[in-house]
């Protein structure tokens, strides 16, 4: 058998050498599905399947080029560069540009980001002179995008009774009218959003049976990584692309569907049965990635769902040591911990800071963190920031690139034609656009032909807009005449002065923006050295925007420096990390406040702990705090449910948690014996406490700065010594307690009174004897 085939377990190679039809591998986190993708290519290519005939769609850019990394490992670059390999969305756009005149498209369609659409829909609800408190942009851009993932057109929405008279309802009844208008302003400047890449693609493969037969036969085989999250749109894409051939592998895993606010609908993969009867089930059952802990912690809580498929799923790695779990006074005190955390760690384990990272359920979590780390110079790269291509002067220039391919492009050309200034008011560009709206054509269209229209703009504001447009003719024409990426994008930069308005302002966000600016030429020109390795003939600026726009913020730097990762737990499915840390579990933040209300939202969030917890290899900790600085105020918070719902024995909780209870006043330490009696009994007769002086895991962090506090034994101690607590600050020990298993000390602190520790837990430093 060939070497590959060694290097899976039984389960997994049945999975790989199956070939006779449709496949669902289903499996929990962990347990080798993605690396049966991986391998299950390999074999194809070992068997005669060409490269390009296969199919791999993944979930994120990260997962794709991970996965391409691998194969070209096994079978070199030359083969594994011929895969159709990507998220759902790069490879639908690449099928769209082939046959964009098929649904109305020119093949030079570019594409609004989020903010563009945003855009575009504010001045939509403002032109329809409706509220925009009550058509918040933001609702209606959900209710669109929900729509077009669900595949109802304008037209099917205006005709769906039950959802006009749920926006009746909800007193939106002109929602409807806006998803029209927005259908139809996108259409004419010739631009696709996120969700259109999804939407045409169906349209173009449902109206037109000899494309959908030829992508049929063209494939020989679609695999899909994490099936769960996939939408209908996806689905029915999917199946339209497999057609009767069949030859289908898709891997997931119901526990981590973290995706239904984007329209993901589990039942995708619960269904696959009804859509695909000799559909074939594979189980996968032992977890490679973490320690037998981390996945009994993670059992235990998934187990408390009640709609899931049962799942077995063993890991035969080390027992490794209990989920940490602390509690802080603050969210700025959790930051500290964390900091604190990953610097003894590192320097404990030797091990790279790619290694680590902290996982929040909201961006906006990450600022506390950040400072913290800065402070300890703990270098950190965050996922889901500002990227790189969505920072102002970048999209700026990319603006004008987008123009320079698609002058259509109504929301490019608002966002440039008065930058670097020019003379081009505002009361200018509202003309133009009214213009463009009631004419039914875009703003280029009037440029254009300005006389025929009707635009009611004096002739010294015609004139400017003139020079615009002849700006913008000079680099269409050098795309036409097929001038290569970077010389064009050189000449936009410098012709529209971008650069040069920069070089006068010496501050140093300016310098920033004009380095961000030579960054993005030095991108351009990376970009066509790669493709032209790859041997790909076009090196156009559509090639790198169809690139850039679909690069999300978790693309952008690629840096080969080692750094912890910051990101939010949706970002990082799929991933691993020898030390996870997971911050704010919390009560309406983890659950977040805004999925409580239901039995499957609770459910969802549940998941995404689950998710969370199955990134950690050897080590997690999870951690929340008492007080948290969110929306503009300091809120009190108390631990989430999640946490009562993991079995006990498999974490390893500091003094003080209170999550047990968090709605009565207890004595910690009476609260830490009732949660955790079962397990010291367990442990004392199999493996040592990991408490104990002796362990070689180290105790859960305390709050003190790194400092010589350190833990104590009972021998070393008297009453009467002076102590100073990380967290209590100088009090005096009254009374220690040897009677117990674990020793207490009643300490009488100066200034928050007496406190009875666990000894085993308490970090403190003697003053005196
Ligand atoms: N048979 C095996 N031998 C050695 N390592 C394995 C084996 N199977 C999987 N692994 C390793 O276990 C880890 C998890 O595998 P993989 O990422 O494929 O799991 P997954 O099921 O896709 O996880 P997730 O549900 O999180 O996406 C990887 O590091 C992988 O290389
Ligand atoms: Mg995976």
């Amino acid at each position: 058998m060939e070497d590959y085939i060694q290097q899976l377990n039984v389960q997994q190679q049945d999975a790989v050498l199956y070939t006779g039809g449709p496949q669902l591998v289903i499996a929990g986190a962990g347990s080798g599905k993605t690396r049966v993708l991986t391998y299950k290519i390999v074999h194809l290519l070992c068997h005669g399947y060409e490269p390009w005939r296969i199919l791999a769609l993944t979930f994120t850019n990260k997962a794709a080029r991970e996965m391409r990394e691998r194969i070209e490992g096994m079978v070199g670059q030359a083969t594994a560069s011929k895969l159709w390999m990507g998220t759902f969305h790069s490879i639908f756009l690449r099928i769209l540009r082939i046959h964009a005149d098929r649904i109305g498209f020119k093949s030079n369609f570019t594409i609004y980001d989020t903010a563009d659409s945003k855009s575009l829909i504010k001045t939509i609800i403002k032109d329809m002179g409706l509220d925009d408190k009550i058509y918040k942009p933001s609702t209606v851009a959900s209710a669109i995008s929900t729509a077009k993932n669900a595949l109802i057109s304008p037209r099917q929405y205006a005709e769906a009774r039950d959802i006009m008279e749920a926006d009746r309802r909800a007193k939106r009844p002109r929602l409807c009218e806006i998803y029209q208008a927005y259908f139809n302003r996108c259409f004419v400047a010739g631009a696709m959003d996120f969700d259109d890449l999804l939407y045409y693609t169906n349209l173009l493969l449902r109206d037109n049976p000899e494309i959908r037969r030829h992508y049929q036969e063209y494939f020989r085989y679609i695999l899909v990584d994490e099936y769960q999250d996939t939408n209908f749109a996806q689905h029915l894409i999917v199946s339209q692309l497999c057609g009767d051939a069949h030859n289908l592998c898709v891997v997931g895993d119901d526990a981590q569907s973290i995706y239904s606010f984007r329209g993901a609908n589990i039942r995708n993969i619960l269904n696959l049965k009804k859509s695909y009867p000799d559909l074939r089930i594979f189980k996968l059952e032992q977890n490679y990635r973490s320690t037998q802990n981390i996945i009994n912690a993670a059992n235990s809580l998934i187990a408390k769902n009640k709609e899931q498929i049962p799942k077995n799923v063993f890991s035969r790695n080390d027992i490794g040591a209990r989920i940490e779990v602390v509690q802080s006074y603050s969210d700025y005190e959790e930051a500290f911990l964390v900091a604190n955390r990953i610097s003894q760690l590192k320097m404990r384990n030797h091990d790279s800071y790619d290694e680590y990272a902290v996982l929040y359920r909201t961006n906006a979590q990450s600022r506390i963190l950040e400072e913290s780390l800065r402070k300890r110079n703990i270098p950190y790269r965050i996922y889901g920031g500002l990227s790189f291509y969505q920072r102002k002067e970048v999209k700026d220039a990319i603006a004008y690139f987008r123009l320079s391919i698609n002058p259509d492009d109504d929301e490019a050309l608002k966002r440039v034609i008065n930058y670097p200034a020019r003379g081009i008011g505002e009361t200018t560009v509202n003309r133009l656009m009214r213009c463009a709206m009631d004419n039914r054509v875009s703003a280029w269209a009037i440029l254009n032909n300005i006389d025929k229209y009707d635009t009611g703009l004096r002739q010294a504001a015609i004139n400017k807009l003139l020079s615009f447009r002849d700006m913008i003719a000079e680099f269409i024409e050098m795309n036409r005449r097929g001038d290569d990426a970077e010389s064009v994008a050189r000449a936009i930069i410098t012709r529209t002065q971008l650069l040069s308005s920069l070089i006068s302002d010496r501050t140093p966000e300016s310098i920033s923006k004009q380095e961000n600016l030579q960054e993005l030429l030095a991108g351009v020109k990376e970009f066509i050295a790669n493709k032209t390795e790859e041997g790909t003939e076009s090196l156009s600026l559509v090639d790198f925007l169809s690139e850039v726009s679909l690069a999300t913020d978790q693309d952008s730097d690629e840096v080969s420096e080692e750094r912890i990762t910051l990101m939010t737990v949706h970002a990082a499915k799929g991933l691993e990390f020898n030390n996870v840390f997971i911050v704010g579990v919390e009560e309406e933040l983890f659950p977040s406040a805004m999925n409580c209300d239901t039995l499957s939202a609770i459910e969802e969030e549940r998941r995404l702990l689950y998710v969370a917890i199955t990134r950690a290899k050897s080590h997690c900790m999870i951690s929340y705090a008492s007080s948290r600085f969110r929306n503009g105020q300091t809120k009190t918070c108390s631990p989430s449910r999640f946490l009562k719902d993991i079995d006990p024995r498999y974490l390893a909780l500091s003094a003080g948690n209170d999550f047990a209870r968090p709605d009565s006043f207890i004595n910690p330490i009476d609260n830490y014996r009732e949660s955790m009696r079962p397990r010291v009994e367990r442990t004392t007769r199999s493996t040592p406490s990991p408490f104990s002086a002796h362990s070689n895991v180290t105790p859960t962090p305390s709050s003190s700065p790194a400092g010589d506090e350190d833990l104590h034994s009972a021998s070393e101690l008297s009453e009467g010594m002076r102590i100073e607590h990380s967290r209590f600050g100088k009090g005096d020990i009254t009374e220690i307690d040897r009677s117990a298993a674990d020793v207490r000390i009643t300490v009488e602190f100066d200034t928050v009174g007496v406190k009875k520790l666990l000894l085993k837990f308490a970090r403190f430093k003697i003053i005196s004897q």
